[in-house]
């Protein structure tokens, strides 16, 4: 069954369009890490939960009420056997006895009670086995939809999002929450709906059999009514610690892992193991303090119940001496007694599942209401194939909130032109060209592409005609010929080998041992850091962009693999629009154009021979290059 298309996708995400929506400390993730939440911020939580789990609910509202039915109606089934069982002790077995002494058959009374009997506990079985299965599907539908839709979003979601969030927390969300409300919507909610059906329906026998025993039972709800409570509050603070304490564990593993070659390098291990040891500690210790939470809770409803049985028994008891009661409603209200407060043992286990997944709920519907800081425009305008004129007007730009990286400028590249952008460390060159990528938005300005606000072009047409290429050439599971053809996944065989034998990788892509075909992530498929430029090159060379944009593409490679690169690098640029930053000489003399950028602001403009001759900040840096070139660096 695929239920992705009708995966809940509101237009907004929980919680923007309530009045209530007065936390904007809370706002998404943000309040993810606190521990010390007001009263009104909890209650925007919650809510932003429970309308999280309502959007899941509504594709599957009717099996949920079918369910619902289900279950009011086994558990008042298998709530009446106690009730049964006082009828057919008082009058049912009266009632043969006097048939037989009258000389009668008492097969009609024995059908009777015995029938009534087989048809409670079969109603109840069978509708058991029927909301099971029923849950299981529903709570799987709803899974199903939420997963999809956690991908979908933090695919979504801007740069500037996955800066900050990093990706351990990411996958955390992904995995350990949603395996925790797996846990809850699987038999969690079931066990815990039935539980308290099943106690409300016992608790309404009781007093229908005798009403002064159900005053007992009133009683006893009392010290189990403040354990719960007791048990309620605390183990919501535990949890919560227990889910923030799991996340840093989990964060630091996927840091360690996913910059295992950094750790290698600088012998990190010890320390790394250090701070896993205490973070996982630190979660051992939550949980532990949990379980003892629980380890106070069940035995006093074990105590609670038992003492109800001992008083029913007692008060019961002398009334069946007096002739006050009769022994088959003694007998069931002991029957009852005793499992009346059965599910509550139940309902206390699984509210500690239901702790969890309600922290685990919080934490993604935060993430769901986050929303993408770049957004597609409502009505872009098109521009299926653009020349490649590239137009900043009063830009200025500063990540987030934070100090302004670019202060104001202007700057017109004409369409064709290869502009290698240089500078220090630190001085803006990656961030303007993101900008041009769209990866992030202006903080005020213009930028166009063929005089068509960036922001106003839909998300297609920037991704054909702006293509950026970056140092770390990732390539993702598959073939070498998947990977190439990723910016146009419809283009053929002969299109994709085109591309390759245009930026030079053909002939090294033909060595490998199954050629195009050859699977990345396998061992024969592990390609050298210049291979995989190359193979980024052909890549960028078949999505055949109006714009291209080379993020420190070369620097990195020793010199045999950039000759390689370099020749391809040229083939590739053609005479497309194209920013290249550089640290390499050799890269900046294939450019028409030089921008020396520093403290975000461009700071010399030109042709690199008359920038060159006019002995500026870029005649200093060439001066630099040429001595190391003599010196043998390059
Ligand atoms: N994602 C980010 N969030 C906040 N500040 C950032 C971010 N990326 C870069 N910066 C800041 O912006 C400034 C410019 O950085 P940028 O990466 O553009 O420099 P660069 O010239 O490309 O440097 P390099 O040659 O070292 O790559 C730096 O001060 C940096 O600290």
């Amino acid at each position: 069954m695929s239920r992705t298309p009708s995966t809940p996708q509101p237009s907004r995400a929980p919680g923007t369009d309530t009045p209530e929506n007065d936390s904007p400390t809370l706002l998404g993730v943000r309040g993810e890490e606190r521990l010390d939440l007001s009263v009104a911020e909890r209650r925007y939580i919650r809510q932003r939960s429970w309308r999280l789990l309502a959007d899941l609910a509504r594709p599957v509202k009717w099996k949920l009420i079918l369910t619902a039915v289900l279950v009011v109606i086994s558990n008042a089934a298998r709530a009446a056997f106690p009730l049964i069982i006082a009828w057919a002790i008082d009058w049912g077995l009266p009632e043969i006895v006097s048939t037989l002494e009258a000389g009668g058959s008492a097969g009609t009374v024995m059908a009777v009670v015995g029938g009534t009997y087989l048809a409670a506990a079969l109603t109840a079985g069978l509708l058991l086995g029927t909301y099971t299965w029923m849950t299981a599907r529903v709570s799987q539908a709803m899974l199903l939809d939420l997963r999809v839709w956690v991908f979908r979003h933090t695919q979504r979601l801007s740069l500037e999002f996955h800066e900050t969030y990093t990706s351990g927390r990411v996958i955390s969300r992904q995995t350990s929450d949603l395996e925790s409300l797996r846990e809850l919507l699987d038999q969690g909610v079931s066990s815990l709906v039935s539980g308290m059906m099943f106690m409300l329906f016992t608790a309404a026998s009781i007093f229908i059999l005798d009403w002064r025993s159900g005053l007992i039972l009133l009683v006893a709800f009392i010290p189990v009514t403040i354990a719960v409570r007791w048990y309620q509050v605390r183990s919501e603070a535990v949890y919560r610690e227990s889910r923030v304490s799991s996340a840093r564990m989990i964060v630091h593993f996927v840091e360690t892992m996913t910059g295992i070659r950094a750790v290698q390098a600088f012998r990190r291990q010890r320390a790394n193991d250090e701070k896993y040891e205490r973070l996982a500690t630190k979660y051992r210790d939550d949980m532990v303090r949990s379980l003892n939470l629980f380890g106070v809770l069940q035995p006093t409803l074990v105590i609670t119940g038992n003492l109800t049985v001992v008083a029913l028994l007692l008060f019961g008891g002398f009334r069946v001496l007096d002739g006050t009661l009769a022994v088959g409603v003694l007998v069931a209200l002991l029957l009852a007694g005793k499992r009346v407060f059965q599910p509550m043992e139940q309902v206390a286990m699984f509210y500690s599942s239901f702790q969890s997944a309600t922290a685990a709920l919080e934490k993604v519907s935060g993430l769901l209401e986050e929303m993408p800081t770049v957004r597609e425009a409502d009505r872009p305008v098109p521009l299926p194939a653009a020349e490649g004129r590239l137009e900043f007007r009063d830009a200025v730009f500063g990540y987030g909130d934070g100090k302004v990286i670019l202060p104001e400028f202007d700057l017109t590249i004409p369409a064709g032109q290869t502009v290698a952008v240089v500078g220090q460390t630190g001085a803006g060159k990656s961030t303007l060209v993101k900008l041009i990528a769209r990866f992030y938005d202006l903080s005020s300005g213009s930028l166009t592409l063929d005089g068509v606000e960036l922001n106003e072009l839909s998300q297609a047409d920037l991704r054909r005609n702006v293509v950026m290429v970056t140092q770390e050439a990732f390539l993702f599971s598959g073939t070498v010929a998947e990977n190439i053809a990723l910016g146009r996944p419809d283009a053929s065989d002969a299109e994709i080998q085109a591309a390759a034998q245009a930026v030079g990788a053909h002939e090294f892509i033909l060595a490998l041992p199954e050629g195009y075909d050859t699977d990345v992530t396998k061992r024969g498929g592990r390609l050298s850091a210049g291979q995989r430029q190359l193979v980024s090159f052909a890549r960028a060379f078949l999505a055949d962009p109006a714009v291209l944009i080379l993020d420190e593409a070369t620097s990195s490679l020793d010199l045999p693999s950039e000759r390689l690169v370099q020749a391809g690098l040229e083939r590739l640029l053609g005479n497309r629009t194209a920013l290249i930053i550089a640290h390499r000489l050799s890269t900046v003399e294939i450019a028409d154009r030089v921008l020396v950028v520093h403290d975000g602001r461009v700071v010399e403009d030109g042709s690199p021979a008359e920038l060159i001759a006019s002995g500026g900040r870029f005649a200093e840096l060439h001066g630099a290059w040429r001595n190391s070139l003599v010196s043998g660096d390059e």
